[in-house]
C-alpha cells in the first residue's frame, strides 16, 4: 500500500514537472509569438493608412464618418484626402457624373496621387417593384453603383501608373442577396460586387489591391435617408438599422481588413451570414423564405 502511494507521489511530482517545464512556458512561448504578431501586424496597419493619401466619400455621416476618424484623426466632409493629417473636404453629388469627375481631378491636382479610395457613400430604397418609377431606380444606381465607378475609373490611371493603390467598396449583405422591397438597392449592391471582383483581377497585375465590404445592419441614418417609390425620403429609423453594430465597430473591421490588404469581408450577425450562404447553397429555401418575408411585410403594411 505504502509503495503504491509512494508512486502515485512520484506520478503526479512528474506531471508537475512536465506542466512547469513544458506546458507553461508552451502556453506562454505561445501567446507571447501570437501577441507580438497581432503588435506587428497593427504597426504595419497603423503605417499603411497614416502614410497614405484616403479618399473617403460619404464621410459627412455614418460609417465614412467613422472610418475618417482612426484613420486619419481628422474630421471631414463629403470627401477626403490627406497626407498631412489636413482635412480636404471636395463637395460633390454622386448621382452626377460631372461633378464626380470634376472632384477626382481636383484631389490628383491638389495632391497629385491617391493612394487608397474608400467608395462609402450610399443610399438604400424602400418600396415594392411596381409602385417604383424607373427614375428612383436610376437615383440610386447612379449613386451606388455609376457614381462609384465613375470615380474610380477617374482615379485608376494615376493608380496604375505608380503600380500602387488600393479600392475598396462599401457594399453590403444585399450585395450577395436580394431580399423584397429592396430592389433597387440590392441591384446596385449586386453590380457594385461583380464590377469590383472584375476590377480586382484586372487590376492585380499593376499591385493594385481591391477589397469588397459587405456589411449587415448598421446603427446610421441609412433608413431615414431612404428613397421611396416615389422619390420622397423614407424618413424612418428602421428597427433593424437601430439594432445593428455600431458604425465604429464596423470601421475597426473595414480598416482592419483595408490594412490586411483582404480581399473581400462580410461584416455581419449570424442571421446574414447564414442567409448569404443559404442563398448559394438551397436557393429553393431561400427564395421560399423572401416570399413569406413578403407576405408578412405586406400584411404589417396592411397593403
Ligand atoms: N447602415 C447600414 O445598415 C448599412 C450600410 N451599408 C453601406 O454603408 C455605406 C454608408 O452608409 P451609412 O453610413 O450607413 O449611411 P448614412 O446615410 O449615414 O451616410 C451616407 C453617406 O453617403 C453620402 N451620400 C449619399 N448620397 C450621396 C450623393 N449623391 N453624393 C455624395 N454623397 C452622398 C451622404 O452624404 P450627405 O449626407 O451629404 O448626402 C452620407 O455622408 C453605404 O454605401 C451603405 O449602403 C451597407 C450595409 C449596411
Ligand atoms: C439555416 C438557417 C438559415 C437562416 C437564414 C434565413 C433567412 C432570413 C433572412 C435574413 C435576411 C437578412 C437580410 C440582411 C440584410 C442586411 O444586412 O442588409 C444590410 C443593409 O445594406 C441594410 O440596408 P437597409 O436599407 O435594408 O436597411
Amino acid at each position: 500500500l505504502s509503495s503504491c502511494g509512494s508512486r502515485k507521489t512520484v506520478q503526479k511530482g512528474k506531471l508537475m514537472d512536465f506542466t512547469s517545464t513544458v506546458i507553461v512556458p508552451l502556453l506562454f512561448g505561445s501567446l507571447g509569438i501570437f501577441a507580438l504578431f497581432r503588435l506587428l501586424q497593427w504597426m504595419r496597419m497603423r503605417a499603411y493608412l497614416q502614410e497614405a493619401v484616403v479618399v473617403i466619400t460619404g464621410a459627412t455621416s455614418g460609417l465614412g464618418k467613422e472610418l475618417a476618424h482612426p484613420a486619419l484623426n481628422c474630421i471631414l466632409l463629403t470627401l477626403v484626402y490627406s497626407q498631412t493629417h489636413e482635412p480636404h473636404p471636395v463637395v460633390f453629388d454622386l448621382s452626377d457624373t460631372k461633378s464626380v469627375v470634376n472632384a477626382a481631378e481636383e484631389i490628383l491636382k491638389a495632391l497629385g496621387h491617391v493612394d487608397i479610395l474608400i467608395n462609402n457613400a450610399g443610399i438604400s430604397f424602400r418600396g415594392t417593384i411596381v409602385d417604383t418609377g424607373l427614375d428612383v431606380d436610376k437615383k440610386v444606381m447612379e449613386t451606388n453603383y455609376f457614381g462609384p465607378i465613375a470615380l474610380t475609373k477617374a482615379l485608376l490611371p494615376s493608380m496604375i501608373k505608380r503600380r500602387q493603390g488600393h479600392i475598396v467598396a462599401i457594399s453590403s449583405v444585399q450585395g450577395k442577396i436580394s431580399i423584397p422591397f429592396r430592389s433597387a438597392y440590392a441591384a446596385s449592391k449586386h453590380a457594385t460586387q461583380a464590377f469590383f471582383d472584375c476590377l480586382r483581377a484586372e487590376v492585380e497585375q499593376y499591385d493594385i489591391e481591391v477589397t469588397v465590404v459587405s456589411p449587415g445592419y448598421i446603427q446610421t441614418n441609412l433608413s431615414l435617408n431612404a428613397v421611396t417609390a416615389d422619390g420622397s425620403r423614407y424618413g424612418v429609423m428602421d428597427k433593424s438599422t437601430a439594432e445593428g453594430q455600431t458604425a465604429a465597430e464596423v470601421a475597426q473591421v473595414v480598416l482592419n481588413a483595408v490594412g490586411q490588404k483582404k480581399k473581400e469581408v462580410l461584416v455581419a450577425g449570424l442571421t446574414p451570414c447564414l442567409a448569404v450562404y443559404l442563398r448559394n447553397l438551397c436557393p429553393r429555401l431561400f427564395f421560399t423564405l423572401m416570399a413569406s418575408r413578403a407576405k408578412k411585410e405586406r400584411k404589417v403594411k396592411g397593403s
